[in-house]
């Protein structure tokens, strides 16, 4: 068992916005690749980590699908999950609410119950050898119908013990969470936390709709709530969680470079804020290189830093586990910073 504490840690967070084929580091697709005999279309993993250049969302969704090919058994899943852990909890990661795609798996003839029960030889001894608490959040691919998301709810019902809540990702231009109300409102009558992605390349409209329609209780993204100052004015009223991800919207070009994000008029307009990673393994950074790199190039003083760890936690579900969350929120007030 790790200590709860380390002063030498770096600063105590929660991550809350990762999707764990997102972690799928070049190193471990090749070596996954060779285990179960699936050909990668690229020779070498400097090759793969060539392709890393992306003009928008799409063109990295492509490689990020393609990718997942090597996925294949449980054994797939747990060391994938095993490798994120030990990345985050050397990042200073103390709980993790992740991501992950069944449909992009049950599609390539890999059952849910391979993934969830994979993730889960990672996740439920998460605790003893990284000292990470997680929990496990599915997501909806928006660029799939309505039929399907709910096909993917019913097949995950015997698994709902260990899913904590529902999201939405994938290609959202087009995809507006309207179309989901049906599997939102089943999933919140079987009593699972919801989230959605809104407002990374889509109008402020989406984060508006994911709200009302979907009853989203924290928005992916949602960088684009500051083309609506009514639409901010609500998510600082109502204390609407956003889970951003700066490396991840650079790299996608939804900002231009990290100097111009949004994050600090965001924290003075009184949003409550998170930083994340989105997908580590393509974006150029876990979660503590995202914080080390909103401070350095938005000159992010210690209290802002500070801001963000506190935000994490309060914005996570661990409303079944307040003592934990309490412990986590005292860390992050202690911590001194070197
Ligand atoms: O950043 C993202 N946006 C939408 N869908 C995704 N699926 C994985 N990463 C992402
Ligand atoms: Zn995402």
């Amino acid at each position: 068992m790790k200590p709860p504490y380390d002063a030498a840690m770096p600063l105590p967070k929660a991550e809350l916005h990762l999707h764990i084929e997102g972690t799928l580091e070049p190193e471990l697709a090749f070596a996954l690749a060779a285990r179960n005999g699936v050909e990668l279309s690229y020779a070498d993993t400097e090759e793969l980590r060539e392709a890393y250049r992306f003009e928008d969302l799409q063109s990295f969704l492509n490689l990020y699908y393609e990718l997942m090919a090597v996925l294949r058994t449980e054994r797939d899943f747990e060391d994938l999950a095993n490798a994120y852990l030990a990345r985050a909890a050397a990042q200073g990661v103390r709980h993790a609410e992740i991501f992950f795609d069944p449909q992009a798996h049950v599609a390539r003839g890999v059952g849910i119950g391979t993934v969830v029960d994979g993730l889960w030889r990672a996740l439920g001894r998460s605790e003893e050898n990284h000292g990470v608490s997680t929990r496990l959040i599915m997501c909806f691919l928006r660029d799939r119908s309505a039929e399907s998301a709910m096909e993917t709810l019913d097949a995950a019902r015997p698994h709902l013990d260990r899913i904590a809540g529902v999201g939405l990702d994938s290609a959202e231009v087009g995809h507006p969470p309207v179309k989901f109300r049906e599997v939102y409102g089943a999933a919140a009558a079987l009593g699972l936390r919801r989230v959605a992605h809104a407002g990374e390349e889509g109008p402020p409209e989406y984060i508006t709709e994911a709200l009302d329609v979907l009853g989203a209780e924290r928005i992916d993204h949602g960088l684009r709530c500051m083309e609506d100052p009514a639409l901010v004015d609500r998510l600082v009223r109502d204390r609407v969680p956003l889970t951003l991800c700066p490396l991840s919207n650079v790299r996608l070009r939804t900002v231009d470079v990290l100097a111009d994000h949004p994050l600090p008029a965001m924290l003075d307009a009184g949003l409550l804020c998170t930083v994340n990673s989105d997908d580590p393994a393509y974006f150029g950074g876990y979660v503590g290189d995202n914080f080390d790199a909103v401070r350095s190039a938005l000159g992010l003083d210690e209290d802002r830093l500070r801001e963000l760890a506190r935000n994490s936690f309060l914005a996570s579900f661990l409303e079944d586990d307040e003592e934990r969350r309490a412990r986590y929120l005292a860390e992050v007030e202690a911590y001194e910073f070197p």
